[in-house]
């Protein structure tokens, strides 16, 4: 088995509230060294994790990592709708072999996903249909959130019981890192707000349309430094990426979530997904940082990132 790994922010405001073209430009180009990266790995599955934004997962059941044997796609935010195509006979093993290692991990056989997994896919493969993929959804908005130590735990199961499949393997992080959009929270919700995010009645067309408008006028209010919301915290990513770049994920078993969300703003738990992913690498081996990408995107919503990370090769 041969692994890599990718970590990529997302964000819905990407090609609606854009940055000034010279970060857009420098964006690109980061964007590009993933792809090329990718492209040259050639990997023949991709497992994908990444958080929900209340379309997927509510709270009348709210796990904190769930893996998909099958799984559709909602289209929010103008992304691609439909299928994804998971690779059925490796989710299955991979479920099992996480299990047998002692991780609680939840099966879905009807996963619904949002951006938060269609946009690496479209960014890095060109759609949602270009590779068999395995999809691992990992809480990062929903509180109450679990130790970070467990997502580490859970991305070092799925890594060891990859490497007994005879394949190519890309694990993939998609979000973060320090970003505080405008993701409804259930304590203190108004009941009808409560009911959507317990129950998760699909919005009707206007109602998905309002809340989309909120986050594009949550970004402006961003770039314009009139937000109430957590700022971009460009010294917490940057720690956050040395402890990926230097390969001391043990690190993050002592990160709180209080302390997570105050560095990083509500969904700077997204990271989660990077963590799992690192862990799932480094569980087949040393591995190497081979690019590194940041920039704080106010316009986004994002403290925006993009890493490859490669095995050492063996001697
Ligand atoms: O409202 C949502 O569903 C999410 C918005 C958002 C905005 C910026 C960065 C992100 O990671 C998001 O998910
Ligand atoms: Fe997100």
């Amino acid at each position: 088995m041969t692994a890599a790994a990718v970590g990529l922010s997302h964000s819905p405001l990407i090609g609606r509230n854009d940055p000034a073209p010279e970060v857009l430009a420098a964006v690109e180009d980061a964007v590009d060294t993933a792809r090329t990266f990718v492209r040259a790995f050639d990997p023949d599955l991709v497992v994908l994790y990444a958080p929900d934004h209340y379309n997927g997962f509510f709270y009348r059941e709210m796990p904190p990592f769930c893996l998909g044997t099958d799984a559709n796609a909602v289209g929010d935010f103008g992304s691609s709708a439909g299928p994804l195509p998971v690779d059925a006979d490796d989710a299955r093993a991979l479920a099992r072999g996480v299990l047998d290692r002692g991780v609680d991990l939840t099966v879905s056989a009807r996963m619904t996903v949002d951006h938060g997994f269609v946009q690496p896919l479209e960014v890095l493969f060109g759609g949602i249909d270009e590779i068999p993929v395995v999809p691992v959804f990992v809480n990062g908005v929903a509180t109450p959130l679990g130790p970070v130590g467990r997502v580490r735990a859970l991305g070092a199961a799925l890594g060891e019981a990859a490497a007994a499949l005879d394949r190519r393997v890309l694990f993939l992080g998609s979000g973060g890192l320090s970003h505080d959009p405008p993701v409804p929270v259930l304590e203190g919700a108004p009941p009808r707000v409560a009911d959507a995010l317990i129950d998760g009645h699909p919005p009707t067309p206007e109602q998905r349309a309002r809340s989309e408008q909120r986050v594009l006028e949550a970004g402006r209010d961003y770039a314009a430094g009139s937000t109430t919301m957590t700022p971009i915290n460009p010294a917490w990513d940057n720690l956050v990426l040395d402890t990926f770049k230097s390969g001391r994920l043990t690190d993050v078993d002592r990160w709180t979530v209080d302390w997570m969300g105050a560095e990083g703003g509500g969904s700077a738990h997204e990271v989660r997904t990077w963590i799992a992913a690192f862990a799932s690498l480094a569980a087949t081996g040393p591995y190497r940082m081979t690019s590194c990408f940041y920039a704080p995107i106010p316009e986004w919503i994002a403290g925006f990132a993009v890493a490859t990370a490669e095995q050492e090769p063996t001697s």
